[in-house]
């Protein structure tokens, strides 16, 4: 059993949103570690943050996401930090991984840089997303065997354009 998409990308863009559409248009399930997690530790995560500390919340997120490689064959989507994890981006090796890109501005305008996200709620939010979105480019990149990027479109195109580049990523020939 292995997921029919792995979403990855920063908060903001679209992970869980296209996630569920894309695993609607394909007539599969839909699964979120970052919701997995949430249920498993019974506490929201910006209460695991500040209770435990990120390292703690990345060790349970480790866990999440090998599970649910393991267990799951919808879609999948990650939480936007997991792929800092060196375990987590071999394991994701062979699965077809969608990077969904976003820019500053429009990641910034759908996020609203709200305390829900903790890593976003200190005292300089937007300068913060800016050096986490630069910083994790390459390893977004790393990881994918498609990206897409968000900006200006809506839901829907994006979906369409997920379903496109997966469809021509799994008709090359494997290397
Ligand atoms: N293509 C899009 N166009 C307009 N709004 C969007 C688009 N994708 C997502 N959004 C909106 O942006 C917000 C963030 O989207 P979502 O929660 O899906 O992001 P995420 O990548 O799962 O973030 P996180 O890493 O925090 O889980 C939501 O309010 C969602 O409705
Ligand atoms: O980008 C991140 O590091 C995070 C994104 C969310 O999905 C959550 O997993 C959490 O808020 C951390
Ligand atoms: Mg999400």
């Amino acid at each position: 059993m292995a997921p029919q998409a792995v979403v990855v990308g920063p908060p903001g863009a679209g992970k869980t949103t296209i996630g569920r559409l894309l695993a609607q248009r394909l007539d599969v399930s839909f699964r979120d570690t970052d919701d997995d997690i949430v249920r498993t530790a019974g506490r929201a995560i910006a209460d695991i943050f500040a209770n435990d500390g990120e390292p703690a919340f990345r060790a349970m997120e480790e866990e999440a996401v090998a599970t649910a490689l393991r267990e799951h064959d919808g879609v999948l989507a990650l939480g936007g930090g997991a792929v800092l994890s060196e375990r987590t981006r071999e394991r994701l090796a062979g699965h077809p991984v969608v990077f969904l890109s976003v820019g500053l501005a429009e990641g910034a305008r759908r996020v609203g840089l709200s305390t829900a996200r903790p890593l976003l709620a200190g005292v300089n939010p937007r300068a913060t997303f800016r050096a986490l979105l630069e910083a994790r480019l390459p390893i977004y990149r790393s990881v994918a065997s498609v990206e897409v990027a968000t900006d200006g479109l809506g839901p829907a195109e994006v979906v369409e354009r997920v379903v496109a580049a997966l469809t021509a990523d799994s008709a090359r020939p494997s290397s």
